[in-house]
């Protein structure tokens, strides 16, 4: 029963038992199962074997990585799982608030690492070891990690700064092509397998947006490529890729061009015939063509490529005689090679065969014919000279293209694929014991690789390819007189090989400082089995693997010890802002002051100080471990141990300051944006009030302008009106006193006819008082005629009724009485009738009425003469 629910097949021998024990122990125990164990500080005990089982468990359950304390495991799974490197699961680990929350990956590294660049704690810059025996991953690795900051590290400001960032991650994916191609070779543990160590920095730049950084650029460093592979490889094993890309991929012109007919043999071109998904020379050229190297300087590079595999082909006989060069076996490989290295012949073949030596005080020139074999490494080593600096010269190239502005970014993220040997960046303690087997192997590399590259360069060689006169060996191989004094040091023949070796140990020793100058994250890659199958885990190989890199050791170490150590000052400067979470009582007065008894300043009383500082940090665990919500009751304290210059903790204790630190950074923003807005309220108020008072200013001073305005308006309106009242006034009373005069003058003057004073004052009585009942005598039109209504009128306008000839009331039309409104006797003995209208011009419109004179109508003189007929 139980190994159907196990799934494990049964066995007689011990192991089987062991495994079935095990099985029944962890499922009467109701463990966890050892797949879902995330991380293999977790697995109980820790041992080799526990570690390989938890691993075989994931990887069968296609669970490819683990944690291992501060390490990373990944498992190979030699097969394609897209949805693990998907942009949309690189977004998710990016926006995760705890991405460690998640399911271990590579991604988990990628992200903290770029969070610890933007937290800008101390060191900011930081780099990610990835090591692993040939075949285990890495290559694949670093490029992931390479798209992952190509997503997450995109610029999300300006559509224009967003493209320039997209242009140069572009860039820096398309140097995986071309690197690869002239730097991987298929090998026996891999088909893909890096010849040289890379370490790439991505740089990042905050200047644009301050904590948001993105990629600008990036740095590429090659260590020791496997030059000699150029020109021997093993049976089983293959060239560079780039050579079999060109023999396959070429074009029928370009295999005339270059000398490469279809099924050619070539020496330097072992297993031509397997054809492997990384032959693809077309991927290769659109890459170059993106990093900038154009079809010509490309055609110029296979030229040249081509011209190695012919030089690959020369064989040499021996001549049996110590004082004649050997004989090439075949001339048209001599001067096919030379007509594609763009090189002399007959040069070539002397330099090849005839060794020269200097020697003696006036350094002397002797010409010594070399042995076959001589001639055989002499010429490999021509194609190795040639190979190493062209893939320098890519190297600079590639770097010239995707390099940014040493301005332009601030910090940098390293990525370090070593190949087949380990190196971590520092050397303390526990590294000495995880990396104690990893350095023994390290070592008989180092010393192996190095002897098989200590490649002294016949100095002739040198000279011979700057005959070239191929553009490129030209750029490759200039007639520079330093560089010919550097490797020509008149005739210290060891000195060549020291500066070399030299050269190697200067970039070693300054990869380690700048990676010592940065927060290391490791990632070790796993290769489940050397055959390259999916599924397929094998436990012996595993076992060496995890015993080589002392996998189980550092496990302990993250497990039992505190694999997290900071700084005093780095702590304090960190977590100094959690005092204010849970403040301490003030100290005593009289208790002594910790840097009591140092002088202030000195570095004793600074550490006094740190150690206060860091001790009130440490009081706010507890609490801060209360607060967790998740925290069971009675839980044990965080481990923390404060050393004399670092604070020792665990991941969880970090976690713990980590999630207090990011409370109070948020109460501080809190406490920053009310405070913020109650100052851009008040502010606002402040404006508004200022602005409500220029607006009535401003008002106040507009009216009293407009006011001012309009009483000057009106003071020239009056005077004007005053003037043509006067004027009409005048012209009216002008008018009607002229027309008055002309009938008086015209009407016979009898001293009867002027009236005497009293009848004057009476008339105008009789005008301001009876006129409205005269008016309506006169209007009346029926019940009154002839005398009765002439007397009414009379007595109405109190007219002395003795002489009635005197005045006279005209009848008139129903429409002209219709008009009237009123009535004026005039002292000259006519009566003024005010009608509605009136042909008189001024009298009608005269503003002003003049006294003894009725308002508003016009006036109509009734001729006295005229009397008589009413
Ligand atoms: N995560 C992965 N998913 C799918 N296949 C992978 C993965 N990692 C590695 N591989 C496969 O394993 C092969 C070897 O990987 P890679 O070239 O990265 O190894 P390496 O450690 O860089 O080897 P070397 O040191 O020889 O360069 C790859 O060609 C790929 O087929």
């Amino acid at each position: 029963m139980l190994q159907q629910v196990n799934g494990h097949s049964s066995g007689s021998d011990a192991q089987g038992r062991e495994s079935l024990r095990e099985d029944l122990q962890e499922f009467l125990g109701g463990e966890v199962p050892l797949h879902q164990l995330d991380d293999l500080t977790k697995v109980n005990p820790v041992t080799l074997e526990t570690v390989l089982r938890c691993l075989q468990a994931r990887y069968t359950a296609d669970t490819f990585y683990t944690n291992a304390g501060c390490t990373l495991v990944a498992l190979n799974p030699f097969k394609p799982v897209p949805q693990l490197y998907s942009p949309e699961l690189m977004r998710e680990y990016h926006a995760a608030p705890q991405p460690q929350k998640l399911k271990p990956h590579i991604f988990t590294v990628g992200e903290q690492t770029y969070r610890n660049v933007r937290s800008l704690i101390e060191p900011v810059n930081q780099s990610i070891v990835v090591s692993g025996e040939s075949g285990a991953g890495k290559t694949w690795t670093s490029r992931c990690l390479m798209k992952f900051y190509a997503v997450v590290a995109a610029s999300p400001t300006s559509w224009e700064s967003h493209k320039i960032a997209e242009r140069i991650e572009q860039r820096i994916l398309n140097s995986n092509p071309v690197m690869e191609a002239f730097g991987n070779a298929c090998t026996l543990r891999n088909n893909n397998s890096s010849r040289f160590g890379k370490f790439i920095q991505l740089q990042l730049n905050s200047l644009l947006v301050p904590r948001d950084h993105q990629m600008t650029g990036a740095a590429i460093q090659t260590y020791l490529l496997e030059k000699t592979r150029v020109a021997c490889q093993d049976s089983t094993e293959r060239n560079f890729h780039i050579f079999y890309q060109i023999c396959k991929g070429a074009s029928a012109d370009e295999r005339l061009q270059w000398h490469l007919p279809e099924g050619a043999a070539f020496s330097w071109l072992p297993n031509p015939e397997r054809t492997l998904e990384e032959d693809c020379f077309e991927v290769t050229r659109e890459a170059m063509l993106h990093l900038g190297i154009d079809a010509p300087t490309q055609n110029n590079i296979f030229q040249a490529l081509a011209g190695l595999l012919h030089l690959g082909n020369i064989r040499f006989a021996d001549s049996g005689d110590e004082a004649q060069p050997c004989r090439p076996m075949d001339d048209g490989a001599v001067r096919t090679s030379a007509l594609l290295l763009r090189l002399p012949e007959d040069p070539l073949l002397e330099t090849l065969r005839i060794r020269t030596i200097r020697a003696g005080r006036q350094q002397q020139v002797f010409r010594k014919p070399c042995s076959q074999a001589e001639c055989d490494t002499r010429r490999d080593c021509l194609a190795k000279l040639v190979y190493a600096r062209l893939f320098d010269w890519l190297v600079s190239v590639i770097n010239s293209s995707v390099c940014a502005d040493p301005a332009s970014w601030t910090t940098f993220i390293g990525l370090l694929d070593v190949y087949g040997f380990e190196s971590f960046p520092h050397n303390s303690l526990e590294q000495l014991c995880i990396n104690y087997a990893n350095e023994k192997l390290q070592q008989h590399f180092v010393a192996h690789y190095l002897r098989a590259q200590q490649d002294p360069i016949p100095p002739e060689l040198t000279r011979l390819l700057q005959q070239s006169q191929d553009t490129l060996l030209k750029v490759l191989f200039p007639a520079d007189p330093e560089e010919k004094s550097q490797e020509e040091p008149s005739g210290q023949s060891r000195a060549p090989v020291l500066t070399v070796v030299s050269k190697f140990k200067a970039s070693l020793e300054q990869l380690l400082q700048v990676l010592q100058a940065t927060t290391p994250h490791y990632i070790r890659c796993i290769k489940p089995n050397s055959q390259g199958r999916a599924q397929a885990l094998h436990r012996e190989e595993v076992l060496n693997q995890l015993e080589a890199c002392g996998l189980v050791e550092t496990i302990h170490i993250s497990a039992a010890g505190f694999p997290i150590r900071v700084s005093h000052r780095t702590f304090v400067e960190r977590y100094a802002s959690l005092r204010r979470l849970h403040p301490r009582a003030p100290p005593d007065p009289h208790s002594p002051s910790p840097d009591e008894g140092h002088s202030e300043g000195s570095p004793h009383a600074e550490q006094a100080t740190l150690r206060a500082l860091l001790q009130d940090i440490l009081h706010t665990l507890p609490a801060l471990e209360a607060a967790t919500p998740a925290a069971p009751a009675g839980a044990t304290p965080a481990p923390v141990h404060c050393g004399r210059t670092k604070v020792f903790m665990t991941d969880a204790t970090l976690e713990l300051l980590e999630r207090g630190r990011a409370q109070v950074l948020e109460q501080c923003a809190r406490c920053i944006q009310a405070g913020w807005r109650r100052h851009r309220r008040r502010e606002q108020e402040r404006r508004r009030r200022a602005a409500v008072c220029i607006q009535a200013a401003i008002r106040s001073w507009l009216t009293r302008k407009h006011i001012q305005r309009l009483h000057a308006a009106a003071t020239v309106i009056k005077r004007a009106w005053r003037r043509w009242g006067i004027r009409m006034a005048f012209l009216a009373s002008k008018e009607l006193d002229g027309v008055e005069e002309k009938h008086s003058s015209q009407a016979p003057r009898s001293p009867s006819s002027f009236p005497p004073p009293l009848a004057q004052t009476k008339l105008l009585r009789a005008v301001t008082h009876l006129w409205p009942l005269g008016l309506v005598l006169a209007n009346a039109a029926v019940g009154v005629h002839g005398f009765p209504r002439k007397l009414v009128v009379f007595a109405c306008l109190q007219l002395p009724v003795g002489s009635p000839s005197g005045y006279t009331v005209q009848a008139q039309t129903a429409q002209e009485q219709a008009g009237i409104m009123s009535i004026r006797a005039l002292p000259q003995g006519s009566i003024k009738f005010h009608c509605r209208k009136s042909p008189l011009r001024y009298a009608d419109i005269c503003p002003e009425p003049l006294p003894n004179s009725a308002t508003g109508f016009n006036q109509i003189l009734l001729e006295r003469h005229r009397l008589g007929h009413v």
